[in-house]
């Protein structure tokens, strides 16, 4: 068995590194979310991964793979291999995975995760934007720094950027991080099609000893420490919604200073399919927000927005056409972070100030209505019908 792996390992590797493009080794650019990458910072990405000096493991080659193929060949037109065929069925998942991601954005992600393996394989340089900040614990979270923005992107792109219980916790030290260092904005985004899928819904099948009752207690203090990371986060924070978001990454919204959303975008909160109530203070902020019968359409029915629905009812500060979102929604940020930063923290202290208590009390009182929900049979059932594929949104 252990042979078999080992064999499965060695072809693996040597399938995914050897890449088409031979071009000469350049330094890599760090870069930052204000652009997109060119094709010559995606050439010079590319064979630098062939000078990587630690085997970055058949997980990120697989996701260095898909997003190669996307990013020259765009999304995968070919037919899915055999059941027996392991190795191309898993490319082949990878690269299909990628849905309708752009060229550009595949070709900028790769040039990204290129930049976080050379980082942590060499000493830090001082040319490097983010070199002293702290890196995400797992790789499904992405933090750079360049021209007064800091993006946190959630870069879990095969389960649509659904939330892990190591990401919550990366995304508070990310945002304690961003509040610190010497960027105008902050910015939450998505790799993939999908912005996000909210919870993962399998962070509740891993039972702690002290069983049901001690994983309620826990994920509602992660849900309380994640959330008041939002309410007192003192920089203008932005959201770039590249695709669907659901659950807890809708209802944080209300705590955002602007949203800006591709036209593909949609806004669905479907609690009480889950068996489960409103978190990220919606109950408070989406009643505000649209009014108390709209917030009640989505917060108890689940009702699915559109992205220019969501923009009527006030959710959404922008809606862009999909195929210029990202250029238009980064030059504009771009511009926006030349602003004198003290000005704009002071600002969106005026503005936010006399909420955050009432904020922080919504907080509470909804993480400790989940707590009790999450112990339901009704939230239960929800749940293992997801797992066991009965049921998707
Ligand atoms: C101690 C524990 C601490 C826990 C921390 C607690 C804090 C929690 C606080 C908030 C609680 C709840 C708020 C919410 O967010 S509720 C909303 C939860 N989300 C969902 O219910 C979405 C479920 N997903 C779907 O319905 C569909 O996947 C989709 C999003 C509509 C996309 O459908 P699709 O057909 O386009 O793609 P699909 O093949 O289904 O997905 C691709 C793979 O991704 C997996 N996946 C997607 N979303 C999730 C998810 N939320 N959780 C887990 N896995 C997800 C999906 O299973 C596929 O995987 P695979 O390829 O089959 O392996």
């Amino acid at each position: 068995m252990a042979g078999l792996a080992g064999r499965f390992a060695r072809r693996w590797c040597s399938g995914l590194l050897g890449s088409p493009l031979q071009v000469p080794a350049l330094g890599l650019h760090v870069l930052g979310p204000a652009m997109l990458a060119s094709q010559k910072d995606f050439n010079n990405a590319v064979s630098q991964v062939k000078l990587l000096k630690e085997d970055p493991g058949n997980e990120v080659k697989l996701k260095l793979y898909a997003l190669y193929k996307q990013a020259t060949e765009g999304p995968c037109n070919v037919p899915k291999p055999g059941m027996l065929d392991f190795i191309n069925k898993t490319k082949w998942d990878a690269w299909n995975a990628l849905g309708s991601l752009s060229k550009e954005a595949a070709r900028q992600n790769y040039v990204d995760l290129v930049s976080r393996l050379s980082a942590s394989s060499e000493s830090p340089s001082p040319e490097a934007p983010a070199a002293d900040r702290k890196q995400p614990e797992s790789d499904s979270l992405v933090v750079t720094s360049e021209d007064g923005i800091t993006t946190i992107r959630l870069n879990r792109p095969a389960k649509k950027n659904a939330l892990t219980t190591q990401m919550y916790h990366d995304i508070i030290a990310a945002l304690q991080a961003a509040s610190k260092d010497e960027s105008a904005i902050t910015v939450l985004t998505g790799s993939g099609d999908y912005y996000c899928s909210g919870n993962d819904l399998t962070n509740f099948t891993h039972l702690p000893a002290g069983g049901l009752e001690e994983m309620a207690r826990s994920a509602a203090a992660l849900l309380r420490d994640f959330v008041n990371c939002f309410i007192d986060f003192p920089k203008p924070l932005v959201a770039v919604v590249n695709g669907p978001a659901v659950g807890i990454s809708v209802t944080i919204l209300g705590l955002f200073d602007v949203v800006y959303a591709t036209d593909r975008a949609s806004f669905h909160t479907p609690f009480s399919h889950l068996g489960q109530s409103p978190e990220g203070c919606s109950s408070y902020t989406f009643p505000k927000i649209m009014g108390s019968s709209k917030a009640a359409e989505m917060l108890l029915f689940g009702k699915k927005l559109t992205a220019q629905e969501a923009c009527a009812q006030g959710l959404v500060t922008e809606v862009f056409p999909d195929g210029t979102f990202q250029k238009e929604v980064w030059a504009r940020l771009k511009a926006y972070s030349k602003l004198p930063p003290n000005a704009m923290r002071i600002s969106k202290q005026i503005i936010r100030n006399r909420e955050k208590e009432k904020l922080h009390a919504v907080n509470a009182e909804e993480s400790s209505v989940l707590r009790e929900r999450w112990q339901s049979d009704e939230c239960m059932n929800a749940i293992a019908s997801f797992l066991s594929r009965k049921a998707k949104l």
